[in-house]
């Protein structure tokens, strides 16, 4: 007698997989130290909860939407291979059924709990990233990253109007900051993983336009991190706490992106290095803008 493989059935763990829970963790860090910073110190703590869910779940349905566009692609990667809409574990109708149900709970939840900008801007973030970084530019062109990283520099937008209702200079600083930050983060893991991209087509700058050309495109992107993380210095929006360790953790970036070009050919432990570290340096410079604003103003 034969039996039928019933198919392994989803837990609660594939469907928080599909949000892309890492990422979202330090996307989040810069949407809450940016209330913090609007705020000048602790805001509301029922805000800070509606944001931080409302963040999360916006940020989440983005990942699910991704997932399910990307499904052939991750199903030829070995890093993305056992994804649950690539395995087939969690079916496509579910998939979207999760990804819209959080992207609606969130627009309604900051809608209602913070204001209709902080909604708008949330929802702005989550069709950037779906329509077009995945659906239109990631297949298509190395800029990619560049254009379509623009969906990451929402999140501080969002902590920032959620507490002001309104965005300043400051704000699209924050946003500005993250903007150059992610050519560096992804393009130094993309080095990496460069023939895993060029095995299923994808047009990543390494394979484009190989490794030599991406590892000056990281350098010049840092040095405007950097550039940029000191403008608010200028503008008196933060003070010496902030540009100390704006500073000292910009210089150890730029020494990252410098080890990369002296080397005379990339090396994983030196691309590595700089990938793991360009997470740590968003966390610190946001978490400095934050302490300075609460703590010294
Ligand atoms: C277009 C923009 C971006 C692209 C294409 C990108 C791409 C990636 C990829 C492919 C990974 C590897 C994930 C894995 O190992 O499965 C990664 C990791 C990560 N990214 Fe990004 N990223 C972008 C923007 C951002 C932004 C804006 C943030 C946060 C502010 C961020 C935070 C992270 C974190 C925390 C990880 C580590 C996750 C882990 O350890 O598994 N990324 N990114
Ligand atoms: C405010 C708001 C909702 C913002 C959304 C921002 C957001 C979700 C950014 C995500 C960045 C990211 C993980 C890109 C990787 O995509 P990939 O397709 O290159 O990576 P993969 O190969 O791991 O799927």
């Amino acid at each position: 007698m034969t039996t039928l493989a019933t198919p392994e059935r989803a837990t609660w763990r594939d469907y928080l997989s599909l949000t892309k829970p890492k990422v979202i963790s330090l996307l989040l860090f810069t949407t809450l130290t940016a209330m913090v910073m609007a705020a000048r110190g602790w805001p509301d703590p029922i805000l800070l909860l509606a944001v931080a869910v409302g963040g999360y779940a916006s940020a989440g349905a983005a990942g699910v939407f991704n997932m399910i566009i990307d499904r052939d692609i991750d199903l030829k990667m070995a890093r993305t291979a056992t994804r649950p809409t690539t395995s087939g574990k969690i079916s496509l109708q579910s998939a979207l059924v999760f990804g819209l149900a959080l992207a609606v709970g969130s627009f309604t939840l900051l809608w209602t709990v913070a204001n209709p900008l902080t909604a708008w801007l949330s929802l702005a973030g989550l069709l950037t990233y779906v329509v077009v970084y995945t659906l239109w530019l990631k297949r298509m062109t190395w800029h990619n990253i560049v254009i379509g990283g623009a969906a990451g520099c929402f999140p501080p937008l969002v902590g920032w109007a959620a507490v002001t209702g309104d965005l300043n200079l400051f704000a699209w600083y924050l946003f500005a900051i993250v903007f150059f930050w992610t050519p560096v983060h992804f393009w130094a893991l993309a080095l990496m993983i460069k023939d895993e991209y060029a095995q299923v087509g994808i047009p990543m700058l390494p394979v484009v336009h190989g490794e030599k050309l991406t590892v000056i495109q990281i350098g010049l992107y840092a040095i405007l991190t950097v550039v940029l993380s000191l403008q608010p210095v200028l503008l008196r929006e933060v003070s010496w706490l902030y540009l100390l360790v704006a500073l000292v953790s910009g210089v150890l970036l730029l020494q990252g992106a410098w080890k990369l070009y002296k080397a005379p050919k990339v090396t994983r432990p030196v691309a590595v290095g700089l990938y793991k570290y360009s997470m740590l340096y968003l966390a610190i410079v946001f978490l400095a803008a934050a302490l300075d604003r609460a703590v010294l103003s």
